[in-house]
């Protein structure tokens, strides 16, 4: 069983791991993912809003730029002339020249090359701003501004590089693009085609001040996303980092566990859980009518281990059935040693779980420990426990009328917390119940219990025995049998004893 056991759990422990593994992997590429999009998102309103306050600049440099130059108009294109607008370029940054139109001719320019230059082209549409080649410098592209002033037209142009090494050091990994009048400027440079065409189709309008041009960004693509976090290695070695750390820590859990397993078997197998004993007191006789048996074990590093920790483990692992083997076989062999002598039909309780009483060899259990105990003049009770929720099938109602049979007595465990109902009471008709020390400690000297007094009546009525747990002060004792109840156990009386403590209390007690 052992080494089948060892197999479950090493294959249990990689499947928990490896699905930790695998969910911590999705979660946490999930959350990269999205902070990803959120950090790019805000990259990227930072971007546009930067090129969005140099295009403004360019505007109202261009606006002043004019002002300069509207006293020119209409003045011969002298030296003079040409020497004052030739200086306003050099009082603002990006401006490549500053053009007088006459007649769709530029009449006077800060660019000697542009004098005379035939502008009907690109000033016939009637645009504001537009984006082109510079009117003598087809190599360069700027992008003008056109006031009409009443004695003529005035346009600055403004080399579009700026812009440009702008749109190319984007730090969201999107693109932004620039729409003048059906151009569009984007990373890759100057384009006819305009944001409306199906080129742009998954870009998003960013709002813009002003109504002379247009800023649209790139829609994040979860594929493009994806596969730009694949390509950070910090990223994916911090998602890598999370998903070890957490499947490590579900192994290390389930070692812990697994190690507790180990350490359990071989304390069954050495015999280092050892029985106690729990005297139970006749309320009606003063006499001790019967023991608890109750596991203890102590470690020889980790000290003692209380029940509560050792038996949920022993349950869910089947060890259980090993356990309470090994304490009946601990129990016979105290009491073969023929130092007390029990009174006849002395009752001696033992814990049964349900993990243990559903298993298919239950019956041979049962088969094999009844007559050893009857040969004892030993009335053997089973504790059912209602920490966990007993399914009262049809096996099990025979299971239970099979340990009856053998002389066995059922008690129903801490009555009142867990799953027990009436139902389970009504149907499998215990011999006693044991009312939980939580509704003992209740009992006080000046509020009544209504509760311990209804359960008592209950079964009185359907002729159970009642046992209160817990009893540890004498008004409790005193409001219990005045109430009826039929046996006491609690620290009042004793606290679980080792075998040679338990003969010497029955002793002391005997002789008081
Ligand atoms: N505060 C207080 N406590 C009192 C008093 N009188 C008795 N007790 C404690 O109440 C528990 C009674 O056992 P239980 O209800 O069957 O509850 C048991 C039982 O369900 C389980 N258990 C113990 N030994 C075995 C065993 O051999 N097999 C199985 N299946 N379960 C066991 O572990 C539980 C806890 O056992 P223990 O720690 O030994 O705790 C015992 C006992 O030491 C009292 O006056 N005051």
């Amino acid at each position: 069983m052992y080494q089948q056991y060892l197999l479950r759990t090493k294959k249990n422990r990689v499947v928990a791991s490896g699905i930790t593994f695998v969910l911590t992997f999705i979660v946490t590429a999930a959350i990269a993912l999205v902070s990803m999009q959120n950090n790019n998102q805000k990259n990227i309103e930072r971007e546009a809003h930067h090129l969005q306050n140099i295009l403004d600049s360019f505007i109202n440099d261009a606006h002043s730029a004019t002002q300069h130059a509207a006293g020119l108009i209409g003045k011969v294109c002298d030296f003079t002339v040409e020497k004052e607008l030739n200086m306003i370029p050099g009082r603002y940054m990006h401006i490549y020249s500053i053009n007088i139109v006459n007649n769709k001719h530029i009449s006077c320019s800060s660019l000697l090359a542009n004098k005379h230059a035939d502008v009907q082209h690109i000033i016939s549409s009637g645009e504001k701003i537009w984006m082109s080649q510079a009117v003598s410098s087809p190599d360069i592209e700027v992008i003008s501004f056109k006031t009409s002033l009443p004695q003529g037209d005035v346009f600055v142009a403004s080399d579009i590089r700026y812009l440009l090494d702008v749109l190319r050091s984007s730090t969201s990994g999107r693109q932004l693009a620039l729409e003048v009048s059906g151009k569009t400027l984007t990373a890759a440079g100057l384009s006819a085609t305009p944001l409306s065409s199906p080129h742009f189709s998954g870009y998003t309008l960013y709002p813009a001040n002003s109504s002379l041009y247009t800023l649209a960004w790139e829609q994040p693509q979860p594929g493009k996303a994806v596969n730009a976090m694949a390509r950070s290695w910090i990223s994916i070695s911090f998602i890598l980092a999370m998903s070890l750390i957490m499947a490590s820590v579900v192994w290390l859990l389930a070692t812990r566990r697994h190690s507790l397993y180990t350490q359990l078997a071989n304390a069954i197998r050495l015999h280092q859980i050892h029985p106690h004993y729990q005297p139970l007191i006749c309320a009606h006789t003063n006499i001790i009518s019967g023991a608890e048996i109750l596991a203890r074990w102590n470690h020889e590093e980790l000290g003692f281990v209380p029940p509560d920790v050792f038996i949920p483990v022993a349950e869910r692992t089947a060890l259980i059935i090993d356990l309470t083997e090994s304490l009946l076989e601990q129990v016979v062999d105290d009491l073969q040693q023929g130092v007390i002598a029990l009174a006849p039909g002395f009752n001696l309780n033992l814990n049964i779980s349900y993990s243990h009483l559903a298993d298919d060899a239950f019956d041979a259990f049962v088969d094999n420990w009844a007559p050893v105990f009857a040969a004892l003049g030993v009335t053997l009770v089973f504790e059912i426990t209602e920490r966990e929720n007993i399914d009262i099938s049809e096996a099990m109602t025979r299971k239970i009328t099979h340990i009856k049979t053998r002389g066995i007595k059922i008690a129903l465990d801490d009555f009142g917390t867990g799953f027990s109902n009436l139902a389970f009471i009504s149907n499998l008709r215990p011999d006693s119940i044991k009312i939980d020390r939580m509704f003992v400690r209740q009992i006080s000297l000046d509020v009544a219990t209504p509760l311990i007094d209804c359960v008592i009546d209950m079964a009185k009525r359907m002729n159970i025995l009642t046992t209160a747990e817990g009893v540890e002060y004498d008004y409790q004792v005193e409001y219990l049998k005045a109430n009826q109840i039929d046996c006491l156990q609690g620290y009042y009386f004793s606290k679980p004893l080792a075998f040679g403590d338990f003969a010497t209390f029955l002793r002391h007690y005997a002789a008081r």
